[in-house]
């Protein structure tokens, strides 16, 4: 068997064309404009180009991008005080802090200072909450992009076994709430995990989300399976050179799975459109305004 590319790139274009169209109603419903914040603190590159990217995807959807670069000494006092702003600010209606932060910084603790309807990223407790109980919140971007990226490969999830590896906040658990709130039958994997490869071989679906370069391999797939491959992986080269590459062996795993998600064009530029959608949902709650129920 040869899987079926799934192609982030498209699913985010599309759902990006979604937001923008949604966005230029809201417009003209509200006489103003969403906006998103998004706060930098250091000079790392890789956060550097997320950042950009961000802000162009929002500004290309039709919002307003608010980008606040500080730098990577400020303290947490001042870092929570520029969150308290932005809470207060009627021109913003989602906050990003970009992750991570310098060791100085405890995140848990910046994430706690977001008012919770502005928290497009999901991550404050009272949001995993929500997520946890089934109430209206706001779910982090990389696992709803997934679950979107899924329901778009396979229709109806129900009753479906899925296997997500990695237990983070940001990804491996609200993943597995997303998949129970689907109605899979859910097993949650970790490096403490006895016989993963056995685990994972009674998977319809599989989500990756490790952070160990090339870890799931084809032989632990049952033919068939969808792949959805959460690993971001910076693997050094030659010369400089450097390139990306998943948690999954795309190689062996596209010969026996059903349906794959590709690193690069997977499930990163779904986070993105993830993003600008929580923003724009957010945007519609704080004005009442009725979104596409679909988006
Ligand atoms: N508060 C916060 N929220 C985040 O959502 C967040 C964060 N911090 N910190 C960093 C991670 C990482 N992340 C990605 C977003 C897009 C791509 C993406 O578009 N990736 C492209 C490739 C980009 C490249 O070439 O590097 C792709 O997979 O095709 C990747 C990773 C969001 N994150
Ligand atoms: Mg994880």
């Amino acid at each position: 068997m040869t899987a079926r590319i799934i192609d982030g790139k498209a699913a985010a274009a599309a759902l990006r064309a979604d937001v923008a169209s949604e966005v230029a109603k809201f417009r003209v419903a509200t006489g103003r404009v969403p906006g998103l914040a998004v706060v930098l603190v250091g000079e790392d590159p890789a956060s550097a180009v997320y950042v950009r990217n961000k802000g162009k995807a929002t500004r290309e959807a039709g919002m307003l991008s608010f980008e606040h670069k500080l730098p990577a000494e400020i303290s947490e006092g001042k870092l929570v005080d520029l969150i308290e702003e932005l809470n207060t600010d009627p021109a913003v209606d989602g906050i990003l802090v970009q992750l991570p932060l310098p060791g100085h910084i405890d995140p848990d603790q910046v994430l706690l200072a977001i008012d919770p309807d502005k928290d497009v990223d999901g991550f404050h407790p009272i949001n995993v909450g929500r997520l946890a109980t089934g109430l209206n919140g706001f779910v982090p971007c990389t696992p709803l992009g997934c679950l979107k990226l899924l329901r778009a490969e396979l229709g109806d999830l129900s009753g479906k076994e899925a296997v997500v590896i990695g237990r983070s906040n940001i990804v491996g658990k609200p993943m597995a709430q997303l998949l129970l709130g689907d109605s899979c039958t859910v097993t949650i994997a970790h490096s403490r995990t006895r016989d993963l490869p056995e685990v994972v071989r009674r998977a319809d679906i599989v989500v990756a989300a490790v952070g160990r370069p090339e870890m799931v391999k084809g032989d632990w797939l049952k033919p068939g399976a969808a792949v959805i491959d959460v690993g971001i992986n910076r693997i050094a080269g030659e010369g400089g050179n450097s390139h990306l590459t998943g948690d999954v062996d795309f190689t062996s795993a596209s010969a026996v799975a059903g349906a794959i998600t590709p690193v690069p064009g997977g499930v990163g530029p779904m986070t993105i459109a993830c993003l600008i959608r929580n923003t724009l949902v957010s945007a519609a709650r704080r004005d009442s305004f009725a979104l596409d129920p679909a988006l």
